[in-house]
C-alpha cells in the first residue's frame, strides 16, 4: 500500500509538534498548575482566531468541486462554531466573561498573523491550500488533547480536564480525521511540486501553533502600548 499523505507530513511536522508537549503552557494544562490569566489570555485569543478559522471552511465549501466536499467542509464549520467554541463559552461563563466580551477580545499580533496567513492562502489558492491551512491546527490540538489524557493525573481534579477530555474526545477526533482524509484526497495524483507546496504551509502553520502558544504563555497583545 503507498504511503499517505499525511504520514509524509508527520514525519515533516513531528519534531515541531513534540515540542508542543514540552512547552510550559501546555505542560501546565496537563498537570492542573496553569495560570488562570494565562489560560483566560489564551480563551480569549483563540476565541477570535477561531471566528477567523469558521471561516476559513466557509471558503472551502464554497472552493469545493463536488458536493460531498461542500458538505465536509460544512460539517467542520459546524464543528468550530458549535462544538469547540462551546469549550471556550463554557470556560468563560465560569470567569465571568460573557460572549459579547469574547467576541469584542482584540486579536493580538500573533493571532492576527496567524489567520492572516491561511485567510490569504485560502482566498488566493484552490481547496488544496485551504485544506493545507486548517490542518495543523485541528491535528495538533487532537494530538495534544490525546497526549495530555494519557498523563497520569491529568484527568483527576484539573481545572482544565474539560479542555482536555474535549480536544481528546470522539467527537473532535473525528473533526481531525476528517480533516485529514480531506487532505489526502486533495493531494491525491499532485505533482511532487504542489504536494511540496502544500508541506510548506502545513510547516508554517505548525510553527504559527508553537507561537500561539509562546503567545499566550506570556500574555502578549502588541509590543508596544498605543
Ligand atoms: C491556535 C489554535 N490552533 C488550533 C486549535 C484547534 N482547532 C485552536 N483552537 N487554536
Amino acid at each position: 500500500m503507498s504511503q499517505l499523505f499525511t504520514d509524509r507530513l508527520w514525519q515533516r511536522v513531528e519534531p515541531i509538534w513534540r515540542s508542543y508537549l514540552d512547552h510550559p503552557f501546555v505542560k501546565r494544562l496537563g498537570d492542573g498548575t496553569l495560570e488562570k490569566g494565562k489560560f483566560k489570555h489564551w480563551l480569549k485569543q483563540d476565541y477570535v482566531y477561531l471566528i477567523d478559522y469558521a471561516r476559513l471552511f466557509a471558503i472551502g465549501s464554497a472552493k469545493a468541486e463536488d458536493l460531498a466536499n461542500m458538505t465536509t467542509f460544512a460539517k467542520l464549520l459546524h464543528g468550530v462554531l458549535d462544538v469547540e467554541m462551546d469549550l471556550h463559552r463554557k470556560y468563560a461563563a465560569e470567569f465571568g466573561i460573557s460572549k459579547k466580551e469574547l467576541e469584542a477580545t482584540e486579536p493580538s499580533a500573533i493571532t492576527t498573523a496567524y489567520t492572516s496567513y491561511m485567510l490569504n492562502l485560502s482566498q488566493r489558492g484552490g481547496v488544496d491550500n485551504v485544506v493545507a491551512s486548517v490542518l495543523a491546527c485541528e491535528w495538533s490540538y487532537n494530538y495534544i488533547g490525546k497526549s495530555l489524557a494519557k498523563w497520569p493525573g491529568a484527568l483527576d481534579d484539573n481545572f482544565y480536564r474539560s479542555w482536555i477530555e474535549m480536544y481528546s474526545s470522539n467527537e473532535f477526533t473525528d473533526l481531525a480525521e476528517e480533516t485529514k482524509q480531506l487532505m489526502n484526497q486533495v493531494a491525491e495524483g499532485k505533482p511532487e511540486r504542489d504536494l511540496a507546496q502544500i508541506e510548506e504551509i502545513v510547516v508554517k502553520t505548525s510553527q504559527f501553533e508553537y507561537m500561539f502558544w509562546d503567545m499566550v504563555d506570556n500574555k502578549e497583545n502588541w509590543p508596544v502600548n498605543a
